[in-house]
């Protein structure tokens, strides 16, 4: 199969579909890459190296677009990549559907077959394309969120970690999934005074065993969100439904009773947001503020880490890769339910339910529209 990795074109995005290992494995596997010109040269993943694993390179998107078969890709396609999709090509990539009405309107008219990372399940319940950037962006958002304390970034100046005498800040994180773990453990790990709110009991549980009671837990329920955020300096929106719109937790006239300055994260935003006030922002400008509170709303957060992030990505899905290049896209979504859970548009259908209802756009079962789009 004639596999295609596009140079990423989000701004500051410079992570790509496939590392230069990747296509190594794709290649031994008798697949040939079309890799675009420069596509991983900002990360350190040269055009030579690419070469060396067996691909080619090609000079444009354009014509990577025109001849692959299957499109790796690491963020959503843009309006112009959608605009360069086929009737039957396939699409992997992140997609976050739910929160984007004219991306997904574009991919239905392209007649593409649209497989999303973020809503491919396993066996244990979890999302395993998606955890990779989860435990990054997680990490990250203490990251970010201790920058945008600082005084000089509008924050309310205060050190995650205290001082001898000066008691450190406290940070709540909304949803304990991947992100919400990795950002509790980080902060924990600052010596920050942590809180996770999650409404699973199970994993509350789980945390509470991890940490041995260093993190409090507490059930999210209104009146916990409320108390919780009413001191914290730092919030981590890190909560997720799949597929659907992300629940808000938080409303404006909450931000009220924070302390001004303090610090929202929301993690969540690619699905829209838990904070009423997020909207999404950019590497290049990360931070607003409204009624005093910092609001840092990076939708590819892990874009920052590229490097790492890539790396990351890649040993994730490459199996599932290789799974649709070997058996071909559609024996592949027929044997895999959990690689189906990942398909999304099939061929000007919507075949993920949270995904439709979000969008309210029609649903159609995948199998069916896998059986009839032959
Ligand atoms: N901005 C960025 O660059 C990135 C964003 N993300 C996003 O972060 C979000 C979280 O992802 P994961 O941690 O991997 O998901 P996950 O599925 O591992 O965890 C989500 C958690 O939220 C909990 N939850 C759901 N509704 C809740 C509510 N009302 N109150 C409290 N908890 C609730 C669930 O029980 C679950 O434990 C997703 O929207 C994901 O797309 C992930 C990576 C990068
Ligand atoms: C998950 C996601 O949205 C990202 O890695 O950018
Ligand atoms: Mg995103």
């Amino acid at each position: 199969m004639e596999i295609g990795v596009p140079k990423e074109i989000k701004n500051h995005e410079y992570r790509v579909g496939l590392t230069p290992s990747g296509v190594r494995e794709l290649v031994a596997h008798g697949h040939k890459v079309l890799v675009q010109a420069h596509a991983g040269q900002a990360i350190g993943f040269s055009d030579e190296q690419y070469l060396e694993a067996g691909a080619s390179i090609l000079p444009d998107a354009e014509s990577v677009f025109a001849r692959a078969e299957l499109v790796i890709k690491v963020k959503e396609p843009q309006p112009v990549e959608c605009r360069m999709l086929r009737p039957g090509q396939v699409l992997f990539t992140y997609l976050h559907l739910a929160p984007d009405p004219g991306q997904a309107a574009l991919l239905v008219e392209s007649g593409a077959v649209a497989i999303a990372y973020e809503t491919v399940t396993d066996e244990r319940g979890g999302l395993p394309l998606l955890a990779p950037m989860s435990e990054v962006a997680g990490r990250m958002a203490i990251q970010a969120g201790a920058h945008a304390l600082e005084k000089a970034q509008g924050g309310r100046g205060v050190l995650l970690s205290g001082v001898p005498g000066v008691p450190p800040a406290r940070v709540v994180v909304l949803g304990g999934g991947v992100v919400g773990l990795n950002a509790a453990r980080t902060a924990m790990g600052l010596g920050a005074d942590v809180t996770i709110l999650d409404k699973s009991l199970p994993r509350l549980r789980e945390i509470d065993n991890l940490f041995g009671g260093h993190i409090k837990t507490l059930f999210s329920s209104q009146s916990h969100i409320e108390a919780a955020i009413r001191d914290a300096d730092l919030v981590v929106g890190a909560v997720l439904v799949p597929g659907a719109a992300a629940p808000r937790l938080v409303s404006r006239s909450m931000l009220k009773s924070m302390p001004p300055g303090a610090v929202l994260v929301d993690v969540a935003i690619d699905q829209g947001g838990c904070f009423e006030t997020s909207r999404p922002t950019t590497h290049q400008n990360p931070t607003y503020v409204v009624d005093g509170i910092v609001h840092y709303c990076v939708a590819n957060m892990p874009g920052g880490v590229a490097r790492t992030a890539t790396q990351a990505l890649t040993h994730a899905t490459l199996p599932y890769a290789l799974a649709l290049a070997d058996q071909g896209w559609r024996a592949a979504l027929m044997a895999n339910p959990h690689l189906r859970n990942g398909l999304n548009v099939c061929r000007g259908r919507m075949t993920h339910p949270a995904v439709a209802e979000a969008l309210g756009l029609p649903y159609v079962e995948p199998l069916l529209a896998l059986a009839q789009s032959e």
